[in-house]
């Protein structure tokens, strides 16, 4: 994959952001290092999980650009021209890109197993032979090897939240995008979670992560962001930005989550 092995995996220049009259993002500049975990952090409404779906371009951006592995995931202003990616290249670009959401939105009607290998039988047309032995094993990963033949509602939150993470690294991405991922576990089932999060992050696997649990942040994050109003306001090791925080804002935000 050409591009794909060296660079910032994200570089995301003067991004802006609006829905109708409301500016969301108003010139986010980030670059994120391959094997770097990054957490996004700030109150809410301040553009997190707007910055983090146009990464994956789930929304489209105003102005600015974001590069994945050095290119274009599908069609961007850029200096002023508008450049158009294919749709089958936008597939191949965005298969890079892996995002687990706050909520689960498994396929009720499919076991934990076919959920797993849906996406690389459908969108990369690997045999099935192929997709189901790296779903067995990221089921395994995941601590859910003996859950493969279950149903999503026989899961709990926390085992359906560690299922998508295996469906998300089934299409084996350079990046993962997290958007607040334990936000809708109960609490006693968040360890969990950031159990299988943080051994990703120690496998390598370069993470954008919106979250509020401070404790992953601080101890798993190479770099806290701080975003406030659409800006970045600070930025770091997370031991810098959360536990000595420079900016007002940042510290009356972290004074309300800590
Ligand atoms: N599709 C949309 N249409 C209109 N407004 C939107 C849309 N998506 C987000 N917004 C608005 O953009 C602002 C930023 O939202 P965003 O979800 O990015 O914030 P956030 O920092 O992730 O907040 P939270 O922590 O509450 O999820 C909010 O005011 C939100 O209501």
């Amino acid at each position: 994959m050409s591009g794909a092995a060296t660079g910032p995996v994200i570089q995301a220049q003067d991004v802006h952001k609006s829905f109708g009259s409301l500016e969301v993002l108003k010139g986010i500049d980030l670059t994120v290092d391959r094997g770097e975990v990054v957490c996004l952090l700030g109150a809410s409404g301040s553009g997190k999980s707007t910055f983090l779906r146009c990464v994956n371009h789930l929304e489209t951006v105003d102005r600015g650009f974001i590069l994945v592995d050095g290119q274009l995931i599908g069609s961007d202003l850029v200096q002023g021209r508008l450049q158009q990616a294919r749709p089958p290249v936008v597939a191949e670009r965005k298969s890079r890109i892996g995002m687990v959401f706050q909520q689960f939105n498994l396929f009720g009607h499919m076991t934990v197993l076919e959920n797993v290998i849906l996406a690389p039988m459908r969108v990369k047309k690997e045999s099935r032979a192929v997709a189901v032995e790296r779903g067995v094993r990221l089921l395994e990963r995941v601590g859910l090897g003996a859950k493969r033949d279950s149903y999503p509602s026989h899961l709990s939150g926390g085992q359906q939240q560690r299922v998508a993470i295996a469906r998300a690294l089934a299409m084996e991405p350079t990046l993962m995008l997290f958007d607040e991922p334990t936000s809708a576990l109960d609490p006693e089932l968040v360890g969990e979670v950031l159990d299988v999060m943080r051994d990703l992050a120690a496998s390598g696997m370069t993470m954008v992560v919106v979250t509020h649990e401070m404790g992953f942040a601080r101890h798993v994050a190479s770099t806290a962001v701080f975003l406030s109003e659409g800006r970045i306001i600070e930025q770091g090791p997370p031991e810098k930005v959360i536990g000595a925080p420079t900016h007002e804002r940042t510290r009356s935000f972290l004074g309300k989550v800590l």
